[in-house]
């Protein structure tokens, strides 16, 4: 069985007498130990599945098991259980403390934790082991956006969710952070999921999903990723 299986996933908005079929009865696998790559253009219905699969947004219909447990029955008791302990978020800007030094944003996700990772082990592991004392705005963007992977990964989650890491970052900093990514999936072995548009970096993806106006186009399953660094956008 896999990590996350989606049957039938579905998301319809209401406003007012619109209806918008976000997305329409999709399917899908994502498994543990792999980076997975949503891959669709702007409203293609992204964003909606990973809210659904972090727990932070509910599917109309269908069923989405996680880890054996189908998380479109839990209660919001249940659901907020599940986003702590289970779920960790890395977001395009970052959305660190302004006021908490690098390993103080870092310790407060652990706390969160009753099997937390060490936030200093995490920091020295995407690169940081000298900037624990920094606050955010003493640090650059892919400096941030590594503080935050650290952060989501301090309660030990094994689903890691990323929508557009990279989207405010230039290319070589972005490489960065998706190299961190990719080789958290891979040492620590998470579920790691990113959404983007970017079709740059699928190569280097051990799955992409190809997404188009709540549609599900086609899912390929690549045994030999290309190494991060050969790619560049
Ligand atoms: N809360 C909402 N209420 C109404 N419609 C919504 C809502 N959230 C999303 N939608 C619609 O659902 C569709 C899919 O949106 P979604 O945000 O999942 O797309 P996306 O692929 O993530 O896009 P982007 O890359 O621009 O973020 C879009 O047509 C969007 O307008």
């Amino acid at each position: 069985m896999s990590y996350v299986e989606a049957r039938g996933l579905s998301r319809i908005y209401t406003a007012g007498d619109t209806k918008i079929q976000a997305l329409d009865s999709v399917d899908f696998t994502i498994e543990d130990g792999q980076l997975t790559i949503i891959l669709g253009p702007s409203g293609s219905g992204k964003s909606t599945t990973l809210n659904i699969l972090g727990g932070i947004d509910s599917a109309t219909s269908g069923s989405l098991t996680v880890g054996g447990q189908d998380i479109c029955q839990l209660k919001e008791k249940g659901l907020t259980d599940y986003r702590r302990t289970q779920v960790g978020f890395v977001f395009q800007f970052y959305n660190l403390i302004p006021n908490l030094t690098a390993l103080e944003n870092v310790e407060l996700t652990a706390g969160l934790s009753n099997d937390p990772l060490a936030p200093a082990l995490l920091l020295d592991s995407v690169g940081l082991a000298d900037r624990f004392r920094n606050f955010p705005s003493q640090l650059s963007g892919g400096e941030q956006q590594r503080v935050s992977i650290a952060r989501a990964l301090a309660k030990n989650p094994r689903l890691l969710l990323c929508d557009e890491p990279t989207g405010a970052l230039d290319s070589e900093t972005g490489k960065k952070v998706l190299i961190v990514l990719a080789s958290m999936a891979k040492l620590n072995h998470k579920a790691v999921v990113i959404v983007t548009h970017n079709a740059a970096i699928a190569p280097a993806a051990d799955r992409v999903i190809h997404v188009r106006d709540g549609h599900i186009l086609k899912i390929e399953d690549n045994p030999t990723p290309v190494d991060m660094e050969s790619i560049s956008w």
